[in-house]
């Protein structure tokens, strides 16, 4: 079976290697050149603990490509370079059945519903990964990727029973919304927060100031996607921040290295919700402003 994974960034570094360690044929589709090079050179190197794994991939330029002709592919963009690659996929002679969306925040779904393929899944990931050079990742949480099926099943438990293992679980859950917008939560709760205080994840919980203005995200976010109540949800978001209580946030990283942060996709979408309702928001408000701000001051430091 030939499986694709659109984006070598963390996320797609860490499945590509998992994958090729489940015994999958695996092609990388990358952004540069530079980078499907060094991969088809060096292959990937997953850390972990202390424990170092060398897997190799085929690698190949996503915008050099005419066709995509994996049995499935996973999209491991960030959430904003999702309408670009809708457009890409546009381009190509053919494209595959089965598509698999691994992005945190809502927003998209609008967007790859209207992909003209059979089977869509969306795959939530609960893992900690930062990738360290074009070939190299380090899986520095690790968690869950549950799946859920958007339109279509197709017969991929196969896939799902062989890439889970112990150190690299993934469950199939029936209700793919609900699991989205509890993600939702988590990022909201725990991405903006360590942002702006340029902590680890771990110390939101560790620090009681912290961990009081994390319940107050709590609060407004349930509040405006009307999960109020929910069971184990807030538990949910602190066993979060302790299984990946030593990774810095994707948005913390994002900030750091002065790239574009997922904010409008998270904290913009709930803000929608809770306007819609006709109610304030305003640590969520104050949050949202502060990471845009962010945003375009490491802007301004590169221009
Ligand atoms: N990292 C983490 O620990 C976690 C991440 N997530 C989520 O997973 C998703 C992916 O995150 P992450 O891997 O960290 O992000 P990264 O920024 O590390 O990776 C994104 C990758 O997508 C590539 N890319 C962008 N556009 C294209 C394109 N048109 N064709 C091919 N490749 C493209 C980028 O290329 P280039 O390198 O050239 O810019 C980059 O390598 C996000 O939604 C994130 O929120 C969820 C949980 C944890
Ligand atoms: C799960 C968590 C919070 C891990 O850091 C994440 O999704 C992210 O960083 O975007």
């Amino acid at each position: 079976m030939n499986i694709g994974v659109i984006g070598g960034g963390s996320i797609g570094l860490l499945l590509a290697a998992y994958l090729r360690k489940s015994q999958f044929n695996v092609n990388v589709y990358t952004r540069s050149k530079r980078q499907a090079a060094h991969l088809n050179e060096d292959g990937i190197t997953l850390y972990k603990n202390n424990q170092t794994e060398v897997f190799t991939v085929h690698a190949k330029v996503m915008d050099e490509l005419c066709d995509l002709s994996d049995d499935i592919v996973f999209v491991t963009v960030k959430q904003f370079h999702i309408k670009a690659i809708c457009e890409q996929m546009e381009c190509k002679s053919s494209i595959p059945r089965t598509m698999v969306f691994m992005q945190n925040g809502m927003g998209h779904l609008s967007l790859i519903k209207k992909l003209p393929i059979e089977t869509l899944f969306i795959g939530i990931v609960e893992h900690g990964a930062m990738r360290l050079s074009d070939t190299e990742v380090r899986h520095t949480g690790a968690g869950t990727i549950k799946i859920g099926a958007v339109q279509g099943t197709g017969v991929w438990s196969h896939l799902w029973k062989s890439l889970n293992s112990e150190e690299f679980p993934v469950v199939v859950l029936n209700d793919w919304l609900a699991i989205m917008e509890r993600k939702l939560v988590v990022n909201s709760c725990i991405n903006p927060l360590t942002t702006i205080f340029r902590v680890p994840n771990g110390r939101l919980v560790s620090n009681l100031y912290f961990l009081n203005l994390m319940r107050s995200v709590y609060e407004e976010t349930v509040k405006s996607l009307n999960l109020a109540g929910q069971e184990g949800l807030w538990a949910e978001v602190l066993l979060v921040c302790e299984k990946t209580g030593k990774n810095r946030s994707s948005m913390l990283r994002d900030i750091e290295s002065g790239n574009q942060t997922e904010i409008e996709a998270i904290l913009g979408y709930t803000l929608r919700k809770g306007k819609e309702q006709g109610f304030e928001m305003p640590i969520t408000k104050f949050l949202f402003e502060s990471i845009k701000g962010l945003e375009q001051e490491e802007r301004e430091k590169i221009e």
